[in-house]
């Protein structure tokens, strides 16, 4: 009995972490004899629309497939696309015929959270922008979420053992939770503790909209803590935000008319890309939660699309084995394997396994991966 409901790592990698279809296809193909060997791609749209994704999960979706006897293909984490395949699985199917949902699983919903968050990410490329949305999503998840977060090009999450898992230090301010703790009137109380009782290297990032007006709170901090204040965080309540750039240019000019021009403003609350647009010339970071952690899954499919060599694409989808490439001005193109490429076009499908091995051995790195997505992002013009 598991203190949670929570499909644990031995269910997905037995490939028991499965949709039942899967096992009942499993008992009729093996009572029938048959096991064909196939061509499977994973894809979105099965043509370019101009909406482009970024792919995240890959590494997850890689280790899931490791040790069957697959050749996959896979267009590397980091990279965007807009239709045709991101992955191309081929072997005998009853190799990983069950592990779809998995797959699936892994790739949809981190792509989707990744996107997002390059969004975010374009809408101001020079201000700090951590991910805070963790809290929105099953904890079984958070790891995930802010993979693909920093995958997306964020510069830092704030869930402490997502930091465990991916070997990097979570970061964040202050709750409101910490000033009610010491009253109503006592925020000099709340921040002066904190500065007492907290690591030295944390940042002394006072919450200044607790009880009272941004600009009074930030005033009081800057009496209180003096020199040791680094920033303000400004999470403004919806139902008391009205202008929020506003707010935020007068807390600027009020800090710098106190000589206060090194103390940080970030802001959080509610902030999507449009927000970051209006408010990255008047702050210095954001902390983004809900529009990234909430993101839609992208909705990705695994279609057979060849069956011993033969075109078998079900209705709506495209047979034949597909190559997938980044051309020269930004676009995608999808196309039959052996046909001709574009033109200055680049390849985007590169091996991943062969034989149930993994080939492609720098193929998880995070920071590369998210150099890859800006650079792609510039050049698609994604965002
Ligand atoms: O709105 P999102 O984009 O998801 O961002 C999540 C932010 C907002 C939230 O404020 P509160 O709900 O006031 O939580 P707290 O009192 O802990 O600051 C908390 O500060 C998170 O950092
Ligand atoms: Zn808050």
């Amino acid at each position: 009995m598991t203190a949670f409901d929570i499909v644990d790592e031995e269910a997905i990698l037995s490939g028991r972490a499965t949709d039942a279809y899967f096992d009942r296809t499993e008992t009729t193909l093996r009572h029938a004899g048959k096991n064909p060997h196939v061509v499977a791609e994973v894809t979105a749209d099965q043509f370019p629309d101009g909406g482009f994704e970024l792919l995240a999960g890959l590494k997850d979706a890689a280790h899931l497939l490791e040790g069957h006897a697959v050749d996959v293909d896979a267009v590397p984490e980091g990279r965007l696309f807009d239709g045709g395949p991101v992955m191309r699985i081929e072997g005998p199917y009853l190799e990983f015929g069950r592990l779809e949902t998995s797959l699936l699983g892994f790739l949809s919903h981190a792509s989707g959270i990744a996107t997002a968050a390059l969004e975010t990410r374009r809408a101001a490329p020079d201000s700090q922008v951590l991910s805070f949305g963790a809290r929105h999503v099953h904890p079984s998840m958070a790891a995930m979420v802010e993979r693909s977060a920093l995958l997306g090009g964020f510069d830092g999450f704030s869930h402490v053992a997502a930091g465990d898992v991916l070997g990097r230090e979570a970061g964040g301010t202050m709750p409101h939770a910490l000033l009610i703790a010491f009253g109503r009137g006592n925020q000099e109380q709340a921040w002066l503790a904190f500065d007492e009782a907290v690591d030295e290297d944390v940042p002394r990032i006072a919450l200044c909209d607790t009880y009272s007006d941004e600009k009074d709170e930030v005033v009081r901090a800057v009496e209180a803590l003096g020199d040791r204040l680094s920033g303000v965080r400004l999470d403004t309540t919806s139902s008391r935000r009205g202008d929020f750039r506003h707010i935020c240019r007068e807390v600027r000019w009020e800090l710098e008319a106190r000589g206060k021009d090194d103390v940080d403003i970030f802001v959080s609350g509610g902030l999507g890309p449009a927000d970051l647009r209006r408010l990255r010339d008047v702050v210095d970071g954001f902390g983004v939660g809900g529009y990234v952690s909430n993101a839609d899954p992208v909705d990705f499919a695994l279609d057979i699309v060849e069956i011993e060599g033969e075109p078998a694409a079900k209705r709506g989808k495209l047979s034949g084995v597909k190559e997938v490439y980044r051309t020269a001005d930004g676009g995608h193109h999808v196309g039959l394997r052996g046909r001709e490429a574009p033109a200055d076009a680049e390849s985007l499908l590169e091996p991943l396994l062969r034989d149930g091995e993994l080939v492609a051995e720098d193929a998880f790195d995070l920071d590369s991966a998210a150099e890859r997505a800006v650079e792609d992002a510039a050049l698609t013009g994604f965002g």
